[in-house]
């Protein structure tokens, strides 16, 4: 067993509008030791979104010469832009045995999903309460358009339709609620044994004090 642990990649998924930024938010709040994956996208951000912080905002020839130099670990077309998630910090963080959230559609998820550094990977999908409730929150949240609303809406049954290819399927109703299941989520994950630096060398320990009892 190696005696270093490897950070998980945490992936969330939703339709559009149903949470998981917001979780997302939350959860880097609650763990300061957690890395958050900053997509590149080429769609153009909105009012207080930073460049570099909640993406990397690129130009179409800047994405497609990351994705030719086989810089992204994943990337897809969503909803009339590309996202993709670059991959050396992410690599650079796991190395150092710290986890690393995704905010990916189930594209984004299914690459992970299949790529080295698969059996690292939890996954959750996020589901809304209902579809009246999330054309609300995303007409609420004010940062899109009519058209690009409509938009979202018409994808949310496709997005959706992934949810089986999941670990772990929340209902987010009430948030804290959702965030506390999250939380739960996470950490029962860093109790997998295969997530415990040193266990065997723990165990060894137990057992020659075992051998040596009279
Ligand atoms: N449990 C909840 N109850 C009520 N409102 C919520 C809840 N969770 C999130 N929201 C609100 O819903 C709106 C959409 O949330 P958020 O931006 O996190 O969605 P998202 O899934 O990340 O969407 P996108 O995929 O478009 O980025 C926000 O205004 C957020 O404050
Ligand atoms: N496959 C990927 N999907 C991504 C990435 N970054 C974000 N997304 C997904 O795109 C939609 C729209 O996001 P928005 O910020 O424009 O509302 C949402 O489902 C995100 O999860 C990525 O790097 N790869």
């Amino acid at each position: 067993m190696n005696s270093t642990r490897r950070g998980l990649l945490i992936i969330l998924s939703s339709p559009s509008g149903a949470g998981k930024t917001t979780l997302a938010r939350k959860l880097m709040d609650w763990d300061e030791t957690l890395s958050f994956s900053v997509s590149a996208t080429t769609r153009k951000p909105r009012p207080g979104e930073e460049d570099g912080v909640h993406y990397h905002f690129v130009s179409e020839a800047a994405f497609k010469k990351m994705v030719a130099d086989g810089a992204m670990l994943e990337h897809a077309h969503v909803f009339g832009n590309f996202y993709g998630s670059p991959m050396a910090p992410v690599k650079e963080a796991i190395d150092a045995g710290r986890d690393v959230l995704f905010d990916v559609d189930w594209q984004g998820a299914e690459q992970i999903k299949h790529s080295a550094l698969r059996d690292h990977v939890l996954s959750v999908f996020v589901l809304p309460p209902s579809i009246t409730e999330l054309r609300r929150r995303l007409v609420s949240r004010g940062q899109d358009a009519a058209d690009v609303i409509q938009k979202r809406m018409q994808k949310s049954w496709d997005e959706i339709s992934h949810w089986h290819g999941y670990d772990y399927v929340l209902v987010n109703d009430d948030l804290d609620v959702t965030f506390e299941k999250l939380k739960t989520i996470v950490i029962a994950e860093r109790l997998r044994q295969a997530q415990q630096p040193g266990l065997f060398d723990f165990i060894r320990g137990l057992q020659s004090e075992f051998e040596d009892l009279e």
